[in-house]
């Protein structure tokens, strides 16, 4: 059995690559970065380092590694004879990888057993938005797309930070993990990942994923960094940015039980091990990585906008969130390229335009009027 996968950073060689691994798949890791490529190219094997209360070490060998950029064509018969491809690049560039993927599927030879395509981003079905790519490159003289290949959604955490210099392809990664896949689309045949879970609603899954992992870390990153802390487990070592990150979990707590039936109890307790895992210090995980990209996350259907919007719908002030969107807009750091864009846009638009720009809500919606306020506070601390 072989799997490509796109992206050999933090969470493909720390998580993917891993349970993929373990269930058998030689993997053929996909990626730009030269050197990483190379490195992992001359290398047997790497280890995969779980901090935390109970330490393990997994060696992963039985890899081969392609520069998505200078060998297409190799890339293609990986593709062409592969039984999976996975992702973890980021959701901005499913776009990029998509007219390969569309190549090497249609470099299938006939009769072979359909791709199974699986995205693992943390964006609300990234699957269905990299299939609307592949589709877009598709040459419809290679058949129904549908017939050869199947996109699978998926919902995947583990918390993997920036790894520390000098350590080699080695990942230091937390020890929790949760893959969530989409059952429904492999029919008779999904595949044999036993490290997964296979469901057949996944969409409360990603939201549950989204709206408590992905905001609380979010919002401990923004209150955090603004509170001059470094890492993550410092932040949430401050009795202030703790409260604040508990505030907003509740209120999506509240939004997750109501929208998706999960039981109060259970999703208390869901929480309680989110936070856990947001404290452990033996994980060098930084505001900085976890603020990364500010207008990918301050977008409309991600973790503060989507459910902030959807608590206002309901008629609820969701002022928890609120607050850290309000930090969210102070986050400047000049390394990340999306949050110099947005202080820019802050800089250089009017309140209305910006809160329509940065959050992709209409000057209707009923979250609108409190957001322009946070905009138009950040706008005034910044002449
Ligand atoms: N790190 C985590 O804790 C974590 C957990 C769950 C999900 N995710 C998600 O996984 C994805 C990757 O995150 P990460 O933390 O591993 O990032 P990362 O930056 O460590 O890895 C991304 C990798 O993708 C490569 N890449 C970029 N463009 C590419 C292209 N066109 N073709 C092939 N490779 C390309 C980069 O060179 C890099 O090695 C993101 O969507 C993120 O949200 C991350
Ligand atoms: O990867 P991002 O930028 O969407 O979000 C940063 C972190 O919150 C994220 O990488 C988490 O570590 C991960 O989602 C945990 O499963």
């Amino acid at each position: 059995m072989k799997a490509v996968h796109f992206g050999a950073g933090n969470i493909g060689r720390g998580f993917v690559g891993l349970l993929l691994h373990q269930a058998g798949y030689e993997v053929v890791f996909a990626d730009v970065a030269d050197a990483l490529i190379s490195e992992l190219a001359g290398a047997e094997n790497y280890c995969v380092h779980e901090v935390g209360e109970h330490p393990a070490v997994h060696a992963v060998d039985n890899f081969r590694a392609v520069n998505s950029t200078t060998e297409e064509s190799r890339l293609l018969e990986e593709i062409a004879s592969a039984d999976i491809v996975t992702t973890a690049v980021g959701p901005h560039i499913l776009k990029f990888v998509a007219p390969v993927i569309a190549k090497g599927i249609a470099a299938r030879a006939g009769g072979s057993a359909p791709l199974q395509v699986m995205a693992c981003e943390n964006a609300i079905n990234a699957t269905d938005i990299l299939r609307e790519f592949v589709a877009a490159s598709w040459d419809e003289a290679g058949g129904d797309l549908a017939d050869r290949a199947v996109f699978a959604n998926t919902a995947v955490d583990r918390i993997v930070p920036n790894q520390e210099p000098g350590q080699g392809l080695d990942v230091t990664v937390e020890t929790f993990y949760e893959w969530v896949i989409d059952r429904t689309p492999f029919g008779n045949n999904p595949p044999v990942i036993p490290g997964a879970m296979f469901v057949d609603r996944l969409g409360p899954y990603i939201e549950r994923k989204l709206f408590t992992v992905n905001t609380g870390h979010a919002s401990a990153a923004y209150f955090g960094y603004q509170a001059g802390l470094e890492k993550i487990s410092e932040a949430m070592a401050d009795p202030s940015v703790a409260a604040d990150v508990r505030a907003v979990l509740g209120e999506t707590k509240q939004l997750l039980v109501d929208k998706h039936g999960f039981d109060e109890g259970e999703q208390e307790a869901y929480v309680q091990k989110i936070l856990g895992r947001f404290t452990n210090p033996h994980l060098p995980d930084t505001v900085n990585r976890v603020g990364r990209a500010p207008l990918r996350k301050l977008s409309r259907n991600e973790r503060f906008i989507g459910p902030a919007a959807e608590l206002a719908e309901r008629g609820t002030t969701p002022s928890a969130l609120l607050k850290a969107i309000a930090s969210a807009l102070r986050f400047d750091d000049p390394a990340d390229a999306e949050a110099v864009e947005l202080q820019k846009l802050l800089r250089s638009s009017g309140a209305a335009e910006a809160t329509q720009q940065i959050t992709g809500l209409s000057s209707d919606h009923p979250l609108f009027p409190d957001v322009l306020k946070l905009v138009e506070e950040r706008q005034s601390a910044l002449v």
